[in-house]
């Protein structure tokens, strides 16, 4: 995030994770702030030149993680909102990421964790139905295969719903594929940016290795192991966290990162283009409405939704597997609202 070379440069925000083109700033809210990807995230939302003003939410200890992160030299308002208080926090705000909701423990899978999170995302889309109807919610809280589609259910319900506003934040796994397949080719990220398409939790991740120069070179059980571990990559981390919750620093930059991905775009920026989960054509015809897949990012969300393109055979099978527990986990989030 910030340069090697000198103290001068790190007075300016660095331009590795943000980049800014013009003037148009924008009011956000984190709702989750509290937690442990919202404290990072709200660090890191600070440093972004795009947020003018930083509404922090949580129903635990977000005004004090709001009086902490308000003390960067960075030129955003920052107000924090304890429970009780979420309408105030969302008042005027175009913005909305939502990190709140329980984490894994090892031994879960991100469909264990529906029975608490889809009620608190159901409740947080609500507010923001009532509160900033117009807004562009950015959906972290897992399992985010079902939570996605409880958002637009819920904003549809109160007649709100707009598509290209709704977006779940698959842009981990954009980050693990670029790092991981940087480690097999012994390549900087930098050279090795993976397009990943479906959902997010393992048979639904789908990397497309064959459309990234580097990654078409990696094959047999090379080829394997790369795939898994972009699959399972949040394993890991439940796994190394040991029954304290899972990726949360990583998932911090990740999503301050799409944030300004769609923050630029809402500024007019061309070209802004990256994996996200949306209400999607691709395979609606299969009866599967939300599908991650390239997005370009505009003024006023979705511009466009870029096709998957050609696939390997191995990546054929991939998305074979992917299609029947995505289009049973988005029906799970469906159901729920209905
Ligand atoms: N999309 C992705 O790639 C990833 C998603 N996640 C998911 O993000 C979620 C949060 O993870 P962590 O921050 O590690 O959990 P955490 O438990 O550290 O933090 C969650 C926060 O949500 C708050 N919260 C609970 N109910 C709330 C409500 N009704 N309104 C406002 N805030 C509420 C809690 O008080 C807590 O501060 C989990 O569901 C996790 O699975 C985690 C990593 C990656
Ligand atoms: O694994 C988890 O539960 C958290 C997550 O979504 C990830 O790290 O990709």
């Amino acid at each position: 995030m910030f340069s090697r070379s000198a103290i001068r440069t790190l007075a300016a925000p660095s331009s590795r994770l943000f980049s800014s083109s013009s003037a148009r700033q924008t009011k956000v809210a984190v709702l989750g702030a509290g937690g442990g990807i919202g404290q990072p995230l709200s660090l890191l939302l600070k440093s972004d030149p795009l947020v003018t003003s930083l509404s922090l939410y949580d129903i635990r200890g977000a005004p004090g993680v709001a009086a902490d992160v308000s003390h960067v030299d960075t030129a955003s308002e920052v107000k924090g909102y304890a429970a009780d208080h979420l309408d105030e926090a969302l008042e005027g705000v175009e913005v909305v990421v939502i990190p709140a909701g329980v984490p894994r423990k090892p031994g879960m899978t991100r469909d264990d964790l529906f029975n608490t999170n889809a009620s608190i995302v159901r409740d947080l889309a609500a507010a923001v139905a009532r509160v900033a109807p117009n807004a562009c919610v950015l959906v972290i809280s897992n399992p985010v295969n079902s939570t996605v589609p409880i958002v637009a259910a819920t904003l549809e319900k109160a007649g709100v719903y707009d598509p290209k506003r709704v977006f779940g934040v698959t842009t981990l796994d954009v980050v693990r594929a670029a790092r991981f397949l940087a480690g097999v080719t012994s390549s900087s990220p930098s050279e090795t940016p993976v397009t990943v398409v479906g959902g997010h939790s393992g048979a639904t991740i789908v990397p497309i290795l064959s459309q990234s120069a580097k990654g078409k070179s990696v094959s047999g059980e090379a080829y394997e192991k790369l795939v898994h571990r972009i699959q399972f990559g949040g394993d890991e981390v439940v796994q190394a966290k040991d029954g304290a919750g899972s990726a949360t620093l990583s998932m911090a930059y990740a999503g301050a990162k799409f944030a300004n991905a769609v923050l630029r775009g809402l500024n007019g920026e061309k070209g802004v283009t990256t994996p996200t989960f949306v209400k999607s054509p691709l395979f609606a015809d299969q009866g599967i409405d939300f599908f991650s897949s390239n997005v370009e990012l505009g003024p006023n969300g979705v511009e466009k939704i870029h096709p998957i393109g050609e696939l390997s055979a191995e990546e054929k099978k991939l998305l074979e597997a992917c299609l029947p527990e995505l289009k049973k986990n988005i029906e799970k989030g469906k159901a729920f609202v209905a």
